[in-house]
């Protein structure tokens, strides 16, 4: 079970050539000492994501930071016969220390949804944890790469951006918003309807994280399905714009998704790590600075290396359904990404 969950985790885009190059240059002893931090790491995504890292053979020490409970969280996890060392840190005067030396910084540290509410009625709480956990990242470890999960994606990735700048530490290679389950979820509606196994499934997922902003390109689905009509490709789009309010409806007021979050961040902050240790041709969807269009951040695959951003891919043929959905997710993007950087700079 352990196996199946590290081999699955040593997946990515790139297939099974990359997991054979692992096995033959990434075991655990000839990895790269790398040091991995979850801010928030008590909460509903922060244990599944935590227990997951812990897994991950490409972690040597594991640091995990949450304002309350840490400590049990760390000692349960640390149990587990895996590679990596694993410590606690609770509270602001404790944050220093469980940063210093990452290598990549994992914030799924907020407030989440209650039915009835959209992400970017989490703003005003989340906006002020993603800068002060941010602030702390530009002194202790500004070099390391940041996956930010915290919603509203499109603002709080900007946030961080701004508050890097302050601090004379920003380097736009390093920072992503975590669009990784909007792809999970397109993978799995789409194989659904496809009727083909989902393991062998690939879909990009760009724009951004909320609503209409998150544009699954099933055009560029593989394997292409013949059997899916135009009304299928929009209930699929629909679905897929929709999936994180789908669970929060059945959470019924219990928050947002957390286990396949803590899945779908695993396997992002997994594609960093095999970028880092260089690992050739790792691409992932990611919600990172761009220029693919007019709007300064965007989501679109990316392909990691080991300074993080290698090499922003652009958005590749569009059906015109897709052409409308980009330039009519644009205006909403482009707010959100104004009222994250307004955050820093006017305050
Ligand atoms: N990017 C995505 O696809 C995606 C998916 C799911 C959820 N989310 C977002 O992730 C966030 C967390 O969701 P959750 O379900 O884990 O929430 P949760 O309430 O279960 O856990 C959040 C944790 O953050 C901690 N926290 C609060 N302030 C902190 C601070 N200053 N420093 C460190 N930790 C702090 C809390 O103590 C708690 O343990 C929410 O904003 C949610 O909307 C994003
Ligand atoms: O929907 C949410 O509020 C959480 C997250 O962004 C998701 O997509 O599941």
């Amino acid at each position: 079970m352990l196996r199946s969950i590290q081999s699955s985790l040593r997946r990515s885009t790139t297939g099974a050539s990359s997991t054979h190059l692992l096995r033959r240059f990434y075991s655990s002893d000839s990895a790269p000492e790398r040091k991995v931090a979850v801010l928030g790491a008590a909460g509903g995504i922060g244990q599944p994501l935590a227990l997951l890292m812990k897994l991950n053979p490409l972690v040597s020490k594991l640091s995990l930071y949450d304002i309350a409970a840490t400590p049990g969280v760390a000692a349960d996890i640390s149990h587990i016969n895996t590679r990596s060392e694993v410590n606690g840190y609770m509270g602001e005067d404790q944050l220093g220390k469980a940063l210093e030396g990452c290598d990549i910084v994992i914030i799924p540290a907020g407030v989440p949804r209650k039915p009835g509410m959209n992400r970017d009625d989490l703003f005003n709480i989340n906006a002020g944890i993603v800068k002060s956990l941010c602030t702390a990242i530009a002194k202790y470890c500004p070099h390391a790469l940041v996956n930010m999960i915290s919603n509203p994606v499109n603002s709080t990735v900007p946030i961080a951006a701004e508050v890097f700048k302050k601090a004379g530490t920003y380097d736009e290679k390093k920072l992503f918003g975590v669009t990784m389950l909007d792809v999970v979820r397109a993978k799995t509606f789409y194989a659904e309807k496809a009727k083909v196994p989902v393991e062998g499934v690939n879909v990009p997922v760009v724009g951004g994280h909320a609503g209409i902003t998150i544009l699954p390109l099933f055009s560029q689905a593989t394997p292409q399905a013949n059997n899916l009509s135009y009304e299928d490709i929009e209930a699929l789009t629909k679905r897929t714009q929709d999936g994180g309010t789908e669970v929060v409806v059945a959470k019924a007021g219990m928050g947002s998704a957390t286990l396949s979050m803590a899945y779908a961040g695993a396997i992002f902050a997994d594609a960093c790590l095999k970028g880092l240790n260089g690992v050739p041709d790792v691409v992932e969807c990611s919600f990172v600075q761009s220029c693919i269009t007019e709007l300064p951040f965007f989501a679109s695959k990316v392909r990691l290396g080991k300074n993080g951003v290698e090499e922003v891919l652009d958005l590749g043929p569009l059906s015109d359904y897709e052409k409308q959905g980009l330039e009519s997710l644009k205006p909403e993007l482009k707010s959100s990404i104004e009222k994250g950087i307004k955050f820093v700079t006017e305050s």
